[in-house]
């Protein structure tokens, strides 16, 4: 093919951001359920509605270390009218009450264990006197306790039935807990998505490469495999496209067989050997959009055959790293089931000025400060779509709609928040 040529690369309709997500959200489908050990849920999605199959706690329990009593006995006791009761039983923490008690009578009784039926208030060691009298021992109470006291009541927390984790839910220390406490150790969660990286061009060296003049380590890759892992997906990396047409199509075809997803990046821009550009735009793909009016990514790509997606982000670090989150993220959310697969918008002031003027929307990587209990966003200094370094610094994409003169210091903006952000 002649290489200047108007080709379809050339003419593209740019669509908003809204309108591209809109694009993708329906062709995601859902990935199938797996089998986990508990120990390894952790960052997993849950698969299916955890309810409780019983009440929590399951039984009575003391909140303290001290004597299980009838509260009735302490009716009117005071410093001036002390009450002796007598200690029956002795109850260690998983171990059931062997003596009912009845008036006057009290069981000794460590935090977690078993009330007996017949007490109905806990009263805690530093509030009694031992007294033995005849070989028999006694406590003694200068305080009236009120009936429930240090008694947690079954089902306090849950009663059987209720419901608890949602399917959808990210498994953390908490949902470990509950998990745990519910004896769930084999966890129903959704199977990562596995999705395939190709990155595209011949400048690109591996990692261990030592450096060449005009030639630049292949980064996206790498951050793309984070970026896919941090949402919930299996990275593959795969070998680099080359720049032949007809053998990046045989390969994405075999991708598309092989894996739930495929990404890519570099190539998708006008230049003579973007050949991403080309390669959505022919054969079995149907493109989706391939202009999105967005700063960094304008020229992220998207495109689905049987049912399976492909992104085709920009090579430029920066923009690649926005086209993924704005587009890729949420569709491995909405395969793993996730309620809200978008990063969460929130709102900010501005702390510097940003003089940039633009036609379209731009999603500038800042920083989120927190000073006097108020929000500030800091835009990187440097922000252009091929800059690297300001990504690892980033809290969050400050949201510039289109204006024609720049944003001051203290006016409010929607951030969208990283996942890393720790704000
Ligand atoms: N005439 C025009 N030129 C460009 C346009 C345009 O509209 N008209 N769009 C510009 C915009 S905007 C972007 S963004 C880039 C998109 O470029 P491509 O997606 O085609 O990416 P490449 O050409 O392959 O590479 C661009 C840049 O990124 C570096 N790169 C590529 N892959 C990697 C990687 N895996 N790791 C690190 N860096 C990578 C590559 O070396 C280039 O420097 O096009 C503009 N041009
Ligand atoms: O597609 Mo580019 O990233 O807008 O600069
Ligand atoms: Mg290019």
């Amino acid at each position: 093919m002649d290489k200047h040529s108007p080709k379809d690369k050339f003419r593209r309709k740019a669509i908003s951001v809204a309108e591209a997500q809109a694009k993708i959200l329906p062709l995601v489908g859902r990935t199938e359920a797996e089998y986990v050990p508990l120990y390894e849920a952790q960052g997993r999605i849950l698969a299916e509605q955890i309810t409780a199959p019983h009440p929590y706690p399951h039984f009575r329990r003391s909140g303290m270390d001290g004597f299980a009593i009838l509260s009735s006995d302490t009716a009117d006791c005071s410093a001036d009218h002390p009450v002796l009761l007598e200690v029956v039983d002795e109850i260690a923490c998983g171990a059931l009450p062997r003596v009912p008690l009845a008036p006057g009578k009290v069981a000794r009784i460590m935090t977690g264990a078993k009330v007996p039926d017949e007490a109905d208030a806990v009263v805690m060691f530093e509030m009694t006197e031992t007294v033995t009298q005849h070989g028999k021992v006694f406590i003694r109470l200068i305080r009236e306790i009120e009936k429930g006291k240090n008694i947690t009541n079954v089902g306090l927390e849950l009663a059987a039935g209720d419901p608890i984790l949602a399917p959808g839910r990210n498994i953390g220390p908490g949902e470990i807990s509950v998990l745990a406490t519910f004896g769930v150790h084999r966890v129903p969660v959704m199977k990562r998505p596995r999705i395939a990286i190709f990155s595209t061009g011949s400048e690109l060296l591996s990692i261990e490469e030592p450096l060449q003049d005009g030639r630049i380590r292949n980064s996206n890759t790498y951050m793309l495999a984070s970026q896919i892992k941090e949402a919930g997906g299996e990275p593959y990396i795969l070998e680099a496209i080359k720049d032949d047409l007809v053998t990046a199509q045989r390969r994405v075809q075999e991708a598309f067989d092989e894996y739930d997803m495929l990404v890519t990046t570099g190539g998708v821009s006008v230049g003579d050997f973007d050949i991403m550009a080309d390669l959505v735009s022919d054969g079995d793909l149907e493109m989706l959009f391939n202009k999105v009016m967005m700063r960094p990514g304008s020229v992220t790509t998207a495109a689905v055959m049987d049912g399976k997606l492909l992104f085709a982000l920009s090579g430029n670090p920066g923009a690649c790293f926005v086209g993924f989150e704005l587009f890729v993220r949420p569709a491995i959310g909405g395969m793993l089931g996730v309620p809200q697969p978008f990063l969460t918008e929130i709102t900010a002031e501005l702390g510097r000025p940003y003089r940039k003027i633009n036609s379209f929307t731009r999603y500038v990587r800042g920083r989120l400060e927190v000073r006097e209990g108020k929000l500030f966003a800091y835009p990187a200094e440097l922000d252009e779509s091929n800059v690297m370094i300001t990504i690892k610094d980033s809290d969050g994409l400050i949201v510039i709609p289109p204006s024609t003169e720049g944003r001051e210091p203290g006016e409010l903006v929607t951030v969208l928040r990283l996942p890393g952000c720790l704000l």
